[in-house]
């Protein structure tokens, strides 16, 4: 019995089109909620949401059995937050600030056993392995693993064609907020500017036959994303879909209150 087939990547693979929303109210009963809408992936985010490794694991449980692939974005490329995160059950992680094809290929080797990396052993009381209940765990594990790196500063842009040559990695995500401060746009990422770049390198990475990501919120946005190649296509957060409608709803109420 293999480690479970991890349809993310191999639909990414395919160049399928696939829409997902960034999770970041860290709790595991929304976790459900959301996986019930319908996304194709749903963004567990570590990075800059309140997750430690049991709330990503108990975010991970509520979403595996859903039509959403869950995807874990770690804070950065630690080697041991990476084999922790897979032996909880991961099989898809996002990597943020990746600037070089060195940085890229060590990300690939912490999330391979040997001999293809250097991840550490532990699946016999790991989740990932069901608790040993899959048996070939060790042995088919590396083939499903989804890579995707995030580039999102001017230096790992101009590294992109060198990244996108690393094996290993799935796909390519460009942080259009984190790109927009390194560019001196700070909370502008819809600047033309941004924008340019932001869609130039989809078409690059899409050219390149890897997984094109980004995450846009705003509805014209979204589909220039699509028609510049995105495929790992981010479309909303929870965080901000939440604290809006309640807003609105606050609002509505108080404008009638006053009417
Ligand atoms: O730089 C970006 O944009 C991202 O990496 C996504 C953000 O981190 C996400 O939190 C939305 O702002």
């Amino acid at each position: 019995m293999p480690a479970p087939r991890n349809t993310l990547k191999h639909r990414l693979a395919a160049k399928e089109v696939l829409h997902g929303c960034w999770i970041g109210l860290a709790d595991p009963y929304l976790a459900q909620i959301s996986a019930t809408a319908g996304f194709d992936w749903l963004l567990i985010d570590g990075e800059h949401a309140p997750n430690d490794l049991r709330s990503l694991m108990a975010q991970l449980a509520v979403i595996e059995p859903s039509a959403s692939a869950p995807v874990v974005r770690l804070p950065d490329g630690d080697p041991a937050k990476i084999k922790q995160v897979l032996d909880i059950g991961a099989q898809s992680l996002l990597i943020p600030m990746v600037e070089s094809a060195e940085q890229a290929r060590e990300l690939v080797r912490a999330t391979r056993y040997a001999p293809e990396g250097f991840r550490g052993v532990g699946a016999a009381l790991a989740r990932a392995s069901r608790f040993s209940a899959i048996p070939d765990y060790l042995t088919t594990a590396n083939a499903e693993i989804c890579l995707i790196v995030q580039v999102e500063t001017r230096a790992g842009m101009a590294a992109l064609d060198e990244i996108l040559g690393v094996e290993g990695v799935d796909g390519v995500f460009i942080g259009p907020a984190d790109l927009a401060a390194d560019m001196g746009y700070l909370g502008r990422s819809g600047a033309p500017e941004v924008k340019a770049a932001v869609l130039g390198a989809l078409g690059r990475i899409r050219a390149a036959g890897k997984a094109a990501g980004v995450l846009v919120t705003e509805p014209d946005y979204i589909e220039e994303a699509r028609a510049a190649g995105a495929t790992f296509l981010g479309v909303g957060i929870d965080v901000t879909i939440f604290a809006g409608a309640m807003r609105r709803l606050a609002a509505e109420m108080a404008a009638r209150r006053g009417a």
